[in-house]
C-alpha cells in the first residue's frame, strides 16, 4: 500500500489548484472495489483500483463554478433549454435548486437522490463537472430584466457567420464534462429529466477531447485539424488571470460576482479542404509547427514567437494573416479569453463530407473585451477562415460558484 499513498498524495498536490480531489466520496470508494475478476471473491485480497481516473473528483462548491478552470475532460455535452409557457422565476428557481443538488451528488460520485438510472453505477466521479448559465432571453421570461447584464447584449453579426438560430442561444445552458462517457451521459440525462414541465430542450451537442493518460506525459490537446490547440491560453498563475476571466466582486450586476461569460460557437471544420494542404501550408495558416506547436520562428511550444522575424527573401516567417498572430491579446487591445473547447463529430453528410469541428467555448469577464474584438478581426479574414464555418452561437452569463447550502443562481433568483 505505500505506493498507493504516495501517488494519492502526489495527485492531490498537483490537482489542488483546479479543485480536484481524489476518491473522497462514498461513490468513489465503491468504484475502487467494484471491479470484477479480482478482490475478495477471486483472490482473497481487496481489489485495488485499476486507475485513478474514475476516482478524481471536482468540487461543486467554490468561488467559481466548476468546468471553467477544470482541466478539459474527455467527454462533453452542451445542452440549452427554453422555459415552457407558464414557467417563470419561481419555477426557474426550483429547477436551479434541483439541478444544483443533483450536480453536487453526481460530481461526488453519488447516485441522484431519486429515480437514478444506474448508468454511472460502478464508476467514480471521473472529474464530472456540471456548469450552469443564463441566456439573455431568460431575464424577460422571468421578469428579471433589471438584473440582465449588459454583457449579455446579443453578439454582433459577423459577415462570415452561417448561424442556425434553432441551435443557438437559449434561456438556460448547461455544460457537462467528464472523463467517462457513461458518467457524462448520466449527468446529461439527469439534467434533462429534472427540467420536465419547466424547460424544454432547445438544442444539444456532444463533444470529446483526448482521454487523460493517452499520452506518455501531459500535453496540450490537439483538435481535429491535428494542431496543438490551447498553448497560449491565459494561465491561472498569470497575475491578470482572474481579471480577464472572472467578474470581480465589485462587478455589475452584483449577482455575477465570481462568474464568467461563456461564448459557445459550433465551428465546422472543412476538413476535406484542410487536408489537401501540405504540412508547410497548414503550419503557415496557424503560424506554429504542427508536430510540437512551437512558433515557426523556432524553440518549443512555450517559446515566445518572434513576430518581426523575416526569412532570406524578407518575408515574415510567421505570416501576417497567421491565426496565432492575429488572435494575440497584444494585437487586439489586450482582448483575452480562456479557450476550453470540445471537438465534435456528428457523422458524414450524404456526400461524404464530415460534420466535424470544434465546439468552441471561451470564457471571459466581458465578451466585449474578449471574444468580440478577436472574432471581428478573424471575420475580416485570417488564414484559417477559409477552412472553418461558424454554424451556431450562444452567449451565457455563468454565475459564480454556489456556497455550501446555496444553489447556483440563488443570488439572482432570490434577490
Ligand atoms: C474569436 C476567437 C477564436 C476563434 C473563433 C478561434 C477558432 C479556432 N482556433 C483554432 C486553432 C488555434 N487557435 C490558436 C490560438 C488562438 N486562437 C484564439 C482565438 C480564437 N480561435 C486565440 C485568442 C488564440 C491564442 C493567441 C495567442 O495568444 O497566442 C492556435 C495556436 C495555439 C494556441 O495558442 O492555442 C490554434 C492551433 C481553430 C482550429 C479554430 C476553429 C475551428
Ligand atoms: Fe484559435
Amino acid at each position: 500500500m505505500p505506493d498507493q499513498s504516495i501517488s494519492r498524495r502526489r495527485l492531490l498536490g498537483t490537482a489542488g489548484a483546479t479543485g480536484i480531489a481524489l476518491g473522497a466520496a462514498g461513490g468513489a470508494a465503491g468504484y475502487a472495489v467494484a471491479s470484477s475478476g479480482s478482490g475478495e471473491g477471486s483472490g482473497g485480497t481487496a481489489a485495488a483500483p485499476l486507475t485513478s481516473l474514475g476516482s478524481e473528483e471536482v468540487m461543486f462548491h467554490g468561488k467559481h463554478q466548476p468546468g471553467i478552470t477544470t482541466p478539459m475532460q474527455g467527454h462533453g455535452h452542451l445542452i440549452a433549454f427554453d422555459l415552457v409557457a407558464g414557467a417563470g422565476r419561481k419555477e426557474a428557481a426550483a429547477l436551479l435548486r434541483r439541478w444544483s443538488a443533483t450536480a453536487e451528488r453526481l460530481m461526488a460520485g453519488e447516485a441522484a437522490a431519486s429515480d437514478d438510472t444506474d448508468v454511472a453505477r460502478d464508476a467514480g466521479p471521473s472529474s464530472l463537472t456540471v456548469t450552469f448559465g443564463f441566456g439573455s432571453t431568460f431575464f424577460s421570461r422571468t421578469g428579471l430584466e433589471k438584473q440582465r447584464p449588459v454583457a449579455l447584449d446579443p453578439l454582433p453579426d459577423f459577415s462570415s457567420d452561417h448561424i442556425d438560430q434553432a441551435r443557438s442561444n437559449g434561456d438556460l445552458w448547461v455544460q457537462i464534462g467528464a472523463n467517462d462517457a457513461l458518467v457524462a451521459f448520466h449527468a446529461l440525462r439527469a439534467v434533462q429529466t429534472e427540467a420536465r414541465g419547466v424547460a424544454r430542450v432547445r438544442w444539444q451537442m456532444n463533444g470529446f477531447n483526448r482521454s487523460p493518460g493517452a499520452t506518455a506525459r501531459p500535453m496540450t490537446a490537439r483538435n481535429l485539424m491535428g494542431q496543438i490547440d490551447g498553448t497560449n491560453n491565459p494561465k491561472p498563475t498569470d497575475d491578470d488571470f482572474d481579471q480577464r476571466i472572472f467578474v470581480p466582486t465589485s462587478g455589475d450586476p452584483s449577482w455575477m460576482a465570481g462568474g464568467s461569460y461563456a461564448v459557445v460557437r459550433r465551428i465546422r471544420m472543412l476538413l476535406d479542404d484542410w487536408e489537401k494542404l501540405s504540412q508547410k501550408d497548414q503550419e503557415n495558416v496557424i503560424g506554429r509547427r504542427k508536430s510540437d506547436g512551437a512558433p515557426l520562428t523556432g524553440g518549443t511550444e512555450t517559446t515566445e514567437p518572434k513576430l518581426e522575424q523575416t526569412d532570406a527573401d524578407g518575408n515574415l516567417v510567421i505570416p501576417i494573416n497567421a491565426h496565432a498572430r492575429i488572435t494575440r491579446p497584444d494585437q487586439n487591445g489586450g482582448a483575452a479569453m480562456l479557450r476550453r473547447p470540445f471537438s465534435f463529430h456528428d457523422g458524414f453528410d450524404a456526400d461524404g463530407v464530415p460534420d466535424a469541428g470544434l465546439l468552441f467555448i471561451c470564457w471571459q469577464a466581458d465578451p466585449l473585451r474578449g471574444f468580440v474584438p478577436v472574432q471581428r478581426k478573424l471575420d475580416r479574414g485570417d488564414a484559417l477562415s477559409p477552412f472553418i464555418r461558424h454554424e451556431s452561437s450562444g452567449l451565457f452569463a455563468v454565475p459564480g460558484g454556489a456556497a455550501k447550502g446555496e444553489y447556483v443562481g440563488q443570488r439572482l433568483l432570490e434577490a
